[in-house]
């Protein structure tokens, strides 16, 4: 079993260069099959997930070819509309077979996904958003059948604003016949991102941003080449770090606009920010104002960050509240930070944060993002080593987590 060595006390210095955003490229992987000719995808993470990925496209029949950051897919040797290995299981985004194979081949059959299950996270709107353009969905022995014999666009108002459920719906329905409407439609940027691609390989989608998504079906997908966002969870992590460790930091090869709502908070809590171009610099502070803080949909404040936000409030006078709209039980970092000092009630949906010492401990990493949290936790103690097990999460979504924060100067590595 790995295990991540954390030594605190060092304020992180110095300028980390974000890698391409995971959700983007776990829906863009995907995406590519749905062409007749070779993708490219530039700026690809170096992820668990991406691998994970890779080798589902190469049992689903693709090339696959991954080097540096470029990962190049060619689906004209696809054979297969059927995945239900161990594979799927690994991450969330699996999901996106089912709109990209459904587009492709009117047919899909897929297990159920995996991820991180901080709570139940149910497919229904994907689901519905099948049914609506015309398809057949069961759910059998664990797995998902669908099949179409003609997909047909049509209106489709989402009960809940989610992301899975806007992309697949838009993957599916750029194949479909006629316009499809999605009301209702998450916003985030790498929706955004997605339809980018899908445009540039013949696509016809217009609004992806925004409420209301419009796809007007096409016969055919063609090759491109694409270059994924810079990832916005990453670049808020080290952001976080950067204040919690009284650091000064240059989040680098991002785009400032999507990171708002943290600098917004940031801001209210004390930290200096400089926006850049293409950059933030963070400089900590000694002492920080306490803050109330909702994770919400884009543009609010990212739920993927509420649990390394955690461990910065810990660091405020005062007593600050957090509370996750998106996932109302995404707390499974709190009993190990509890573990390390830290003083944290759970009252309803909220996280209720007092100033805390925080103390080096053993702890286990339940979530991708509770691995984060427990990360920074381990940088901000004064001194002593932290332990955290779990770090398969963490590998899931930060890329070369160990040698970007040695860059900063942090005291960190891995052990078996
Ligand atoms: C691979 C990927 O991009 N993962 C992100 C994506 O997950 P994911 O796309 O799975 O999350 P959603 O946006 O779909 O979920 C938002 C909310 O809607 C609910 N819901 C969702 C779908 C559905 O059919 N029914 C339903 O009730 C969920 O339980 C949750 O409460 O967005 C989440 C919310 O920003 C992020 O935390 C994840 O990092
Ligand atoms: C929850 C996350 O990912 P996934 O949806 O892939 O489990 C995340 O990135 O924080």
């Amino acid at each position: 079993m790995e295990k991540l060595i954390v030594t605190g006390g060092k304020p992180l210095q110095g300028t980390i260069r974000i890698s391409g955003a995971k959700n983007s490229a776990v829906a863009l992987i995907p995406a590519a099959l749905m062409a007749d000719s070779t993708v490219i995808l530039d700026n690809m993470p170096v992820l668990r997930d991406v691998q994970t990925y890779k080798h589902i496209l190469e049992n689903l029949g693709a090339h696959v070819e991954f080097s540096q950051d470029h990962m190049v897919i060619d689906p004209s040797s696809l054979q297969s509309i059927e995945m239900m290995d161990e594979n799927v299981k690994q991450l969330r985004a699996s999901y996106y077979l089912m709109g990209a194979l459904l587009g492709k081949f009117g047919e899909a059959v897929i297990g159920l996904p995996g991820g991180c299950d901080f709570e139940p996270r149910p497919i229904d709107q994907h689901i519905k958003g099948f049914e609506a353009l015309g398809a057949e969905v069961r759910n059998e022995h664990g797995s998902i059948y669908i099949k179409a014999k003609q997909l047909i666009g049509t209106k489709i108002y989402l009960d809940v604003v989610s992301v899975g459920a806007t992309i697949n719906i838009m993957l599916a329905a750029s194949r479909a016949k006629g316009i499809t409407l999605i009301e209702n439609a998450a916003k985030e940027p790498e929706i955004i991102d997605v339809a980018t691609l899908l445009n540039s390989m013949g696509a016809k989608i217009k609004g992806a941003g925004t409420g209301t998504i419009r796809i007007e079906g096409v016969d055919e997908l063609k090759g491109c080449r694409h270059s994924i966002i810079p990832d916005r969870i990453q670049a808020g992590t080290y952001m976080i770090a950067a204040a919690a460790t009284r650091g000064d930091v240059i989040v680098d090869n991002i785009i400032p606009k999507h990171m708002e709502a943290l600098t917004a908070k940031l801001v209210e809590m004390g930290v200096e920010i400089h926006e850049l171009d293409e950059a933030i610099r963070v400089v900590g502070k000694p002492s920080y104002n306490s803050i109330d803080v909702k994770a919400l949909v884009y543009p609010g404040f990212a739920t993927d960050l509420q649990s390394p936000m955690t461990t910065l409030l810990t660091q405020a006078d005062g007593v600050s509240v957090l509370s996750d709209y998106v996932y109302n039980n995404r707390f499974k970092h709190i009993p190990e930070l509890i573990r390390m000092g830290a003083k944290i009630k759970l009252e309803d949906r909220s996280a209720v944060i007092e100033k805390s010492k925080l103390q080096s401990a053993k702890v286990t990493a339940m979530d991708l993002r509770a691995g984060a949290a427990l990360m920074i936790a381990g940088l901000t103690v004064e001194s002593g080593e932290t332990e955290i097990t779990g770090v398969e999460f963490i590998d899931r979504g930060y890329d070369n987590i160990v040698e970007n924060l040695k860059n900063l100067g942090a005291d960190v590595w891995r052990e078996s």
